[in-house]
C-alpha cells in the first residue's frame, strides 16, 4: 500500500531582524522537501506580522491559523521573536496542529539569553558571567566591571544572527554597544568574553523519542573579524567550519553530553542547536542555544548532520516523522 502523502506548513520570514535569514533557510527547505512524500503549503509572514498562506494576500495571524488546519504538520522555520520564541508554537498548539520543534515554553527559554543561562546554570551547566540591563539601565557599577573584566560581549536578551551584538574593548565604547543591543530588545546583557575557540553541537530528536546527537562543528572567523558576527554569518567566505571539529576525545564526548543535558534542562523537542565557547584549558561554557537554528544547506545545523552521515533530505524527513509521531 503506498504511503499516505504528508501535508507540511512551512513558515518563514517573521516580524524580526532575522527575517531575510529565515526567507533563505526556507528556500533550502522548500526545494528540499521530496515532492514525491510532501504536499507543500508555504506561508510568509511579514515582516508587518499578515500572513500568506500558499501565496494569497496576507491574513492576521488568526485567520491563517484556521487556514493551517488542514494541514498534518507545521514547520515553524522562523528564527528570533515572534517565531522561534514560542509565539507562532503557542498559536498551533492552539489550534491543534502538530510542529516540528520546541513547544512554546522552550522556545520562550531558548530565545532568552538570560533565562536560558538560569536554567542551565541550575542544571550545573557551565555558563559565560554576565550583568542584565533592564529598562534605562545603560552602564555598570566599578564592581560590576571589575568582575566582568574587558573585553565583554553586549547582546540583545531576545535575539539570533548576532544582530545588535557587539564586542566592547574598552568602557568608554559600553554606552553605544547597550544602545545598538537596545534597539534590538530592551533587555540587554554584559557577558564576560570567552577567550577560545567557538563550536556547535546539534541535538536531534528521533521519531521513537531517542536523542542522536552530531559530531562537533568548529567556527573560524574570516576576513580580520573579531568574532562570529552577522557579515561573518552571511557573507560569502565570511567564516571556515570545520567538522568534525579536531577537539580530541574526551572533550568530544564531553560536549555531547553537555548538549544533551541542555536539551533535556530547557525541555526541548525535536532539535537544537548548542553553541559552545572553549575557555582557557579548552574548558566549555554553553555561550547560548537556538531552538530553530540556521537552515541553508551551508548553515551549521544542517553541516553537521551531513558529517554524521544524514543528508539534509533525511535531516527534514526526521525532523517531520518526529513530529508526527508526538
Ligand atoms: N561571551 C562571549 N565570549 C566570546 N565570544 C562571544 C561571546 N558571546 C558572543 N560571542 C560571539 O558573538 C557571536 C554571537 O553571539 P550569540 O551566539 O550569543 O548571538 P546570537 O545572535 O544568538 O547568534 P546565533 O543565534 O546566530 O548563533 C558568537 O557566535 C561569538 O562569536
Ligand atoms: C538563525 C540563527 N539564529 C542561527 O542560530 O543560525
Ligand atoms: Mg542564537
Ligand atoms: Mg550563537
Amino acid at each position: 500500500m503506498a504511503e499516505s502523502r504528508v501535508r507540511i506548513a512551512v513558515l518563514f520570514g517573521g516580524r524580526n531582524g532575522e527575517h531575510e535569514v529565515s526567507c533563505r533557510s526556507a528556500e533550502g527547505v522548500l526545494a528540499a522537501l521530496d515532492p514525491a512524500r510532501y504536499d507543500v503549503l508555504p506561508v510568509r509572514i511579514t515582516r508587518a506580522g499578515r500572513w500568506e498562506v500558499g501565496g494569497a494576500a496576507g491574513v492576521g495571524v488568526f485567520a491563517a491559523v484556521r487556514a493551517l488546519r488542514a494541514v498534518d504538520v507545521a514547520f515553524p522555520l522562523l528564527h528570533g521573536p515572534f517565531g522561534e520564541d514560542g509565539t507562532v508554537q503557542a498559536a498551533l498548539r492552539h489550534a491543534g496542529i502538530r510542529h516540528v520543534g520546541s513547544d512554546a515554553p522552550a522556545c520562550a527559554i531558548g530565545m532568552d539569553k538570560e533565562c536560558t543561562k538560569k536554567l542551565l546554570a541550575d542544571n550545573g551547566i557551565a555558563v559565560a558571567e554576565s550583568v542584565v540591563l533592564r529598562s534605562a539601565a545603560c552602564s555598570l557599577s566599578h564592581r560590576e566591571r571589575e568582575a566582568l573584566g574587558l573585553p565583554v560581549f553586549v547582546k540583545p536578551a531576545r535575539a539570533g544572527s548576532s544582530v545588535g551584538v557587539s564586542r566592547v574593548d574598552g568602557w568608554d565604547r559600553l554606552g553605544a554597544a547597550v544602545a545598538a543591543a537596545r534597539a534590538v530588545d530592551p533587555k540587554v546583557l554584559v557577558e564576560r568574553a570567552v577567550p577560545g575557540r567557538e563550536v556547535d553541537v546539534g541535538v536531534l530528536e528521533l521519531p521513537d523519542g531517542g536523542l542522536a546527537v552530531s559530531p562537533p562543528l568548529e567556527i573560524g572567523v574570516a576576513g580580520g573579524r573579531d568574532f562570529f558576527d552577522f557579515e561573518a554569518k552571511y557573507r560569502a567566505g565570511g567564516a571556515v567550519f570545520t567538522v568534525p571539529a579536531a577537539l580530541g576525545e574526551p572533550l568530544g564526548a564531553r560536549l555531547r553530553a553537555l548538549a544533551v543535558r541542555a536539551f533535556r534542562a530547557l525541555g526541548c523537542r525535536g532539535l537544537l542547536r548548542v553553541d559552545f565557547l572553549l575557555g582557557d584549558g579548552d574548558e566549555p561554557v554553553v555561550n547560548e542555544v537556538n531552538t530553530m537554528p540556521g537552515f541553508t544547506h551551508a548553515s551549521q545545523f544542517p553541516r553537521m548532520w551531513q558529517a554524521a552521515g544524514i543528508g539534509y533530505g533525511r535531516l527534514l524527513d526526521t525532523l517531520v516523522e518526529t513530529a508526527l509521531s508526538r
